[in-house]
């Protein structure tokens, strides 16, 4: 679909990237001659992904820094590790944490576990990646994983879903302030991916039988299926490509047209009460 060489001269960082939708855009780049970092909080998740075979065999492109991002002075030690070796062209702000839950019963420390990393977090890469940039006089990409919920809301996931808009606001301002400086801001909003963690933690099981997961989520979904990684990827590659040069300020919803009939949670205000209670108790 693409030319082999379409990212050669990008340094690209992707946050989360030990998940399932980052590594998946990391061995992506790779491919396309791109030289990759990963960040997560996990050593073990970044290891385990730098020696996935789509990523090890461009390993000499590929590196990973552990960082926890909730933590504005690890993210600007991150960032000044990765430009001693030299400037990064784009940040891929991926990484997230969510769960559903009863927002009601949701503690303080719960609405901080998810905003932290998917709204605060993305903002301190931004920020330290974007004065980097401004600086140096260099051009820059920031492409932020949203959700189609940054354009419907959701359900029993109201913390997330103000991470994603909060950052689609982000995509929007910057497009106007740092265009006219050379820095690109772009987002994509995903439907719903069968990744581990997100059927884990948006369709959790509540024992008796019933294991929770996405299946039945397709048939809420006009093209009857869920979203394939690698075409999020290939959209991602797109994005940050020469013929996307134009494009800045925008999001671009990838889940065969599911939002604009569902948020995707609909079936959730139908649980009873018991049923958020055993799912509470097996977590
Ligand atoms: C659907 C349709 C699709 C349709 C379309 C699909 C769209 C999907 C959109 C988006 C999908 C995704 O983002 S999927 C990506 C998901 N990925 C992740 O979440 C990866 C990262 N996750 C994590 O780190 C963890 O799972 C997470 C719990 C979120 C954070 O971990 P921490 O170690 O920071 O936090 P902890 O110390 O464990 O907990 C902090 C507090 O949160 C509370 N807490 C933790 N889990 C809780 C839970 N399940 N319910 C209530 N409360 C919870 C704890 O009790 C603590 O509060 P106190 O008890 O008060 O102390
Ligand atoms: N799967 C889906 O259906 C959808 C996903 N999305 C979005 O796509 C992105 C990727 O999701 P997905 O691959 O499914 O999920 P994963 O959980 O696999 O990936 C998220 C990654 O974020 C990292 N992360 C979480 N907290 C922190 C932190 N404090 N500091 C650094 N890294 C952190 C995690 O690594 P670690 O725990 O090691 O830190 C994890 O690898 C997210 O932004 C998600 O919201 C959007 C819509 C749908």
């Amino acid at each position: 679909m693409f030319r082999d060489d379409l990212l050669r001269d990008e340094r690209i960082l992707v946050t989360g990237g030990g998940g399932d939708l980052g590594r998946a855009m990391a061995a992506r780049f790779l491919d396309l001659g791109a030289s990759v970092v990963l960040c997560g909080r996990s050593p073990e998740r970044l290891d385990a992904a730098l020696a996935a075979p789509a990523i090890a065999r461009h390993a000499e492109r590929a590196t990973a820094l552990p960082c926890d991002l909730r933590d504005p002075a690890a993210v600007a030690a991150m960032m000044e590790r990765i430009w001693q070796d030299g400037p990064l062209t784009v940040l891929v702000n991926n990484a997230a944490a969510n769960f559903i839950a009863q927002t009601e019963r949701l503690s303080a420390r719960a609405a901080d576990a998810i905003l932290g990393p998917s709204l605060h977090g993305a903002l301190y890469a931004t920020l330290e990646a974007g004065r980097r940039w401004i600086d140096a006089g260099d051009r820059g990409t920031v492409l932020s994983i949203l959700s189609t919920s940054a354009r419907t809301g959701r359900a029993f996931t109201a913390p997330s879903e103000m991470a994603k808009a909060g950052l689609e606001a982000m995509t929007k301002s910057l497009a106007v302030e740092w265009g006219p400086k050379g820095i690109r801001m772009v987002a994509i909003a995903p439907g719903a991916f069968e990744t581990e963690t997100a059927a884990r933690q948006l369709r959790p099981g509540a024992g008796d039988g019933d294991e929770g997961g996405f299946a039945g989520l397709a048939e809420w979904i006009p093209d009857g299926r869920l979203g394939r990684t690698d075409e999020l990827a290939d959209l991602a590659a797109f994005l940050l490509s020469g013929p996307a040069a134009h494009i800045t300020g925008e999001t671009i919803a990838i889940d065969g047209g599911a939002h604009l009939r569902s948020s995707g949670a609909e079936d959730l205000l139908r649980w009873p009460q018991e049923k958020w209670d055993a799912v509470r108790q097996r977590r």
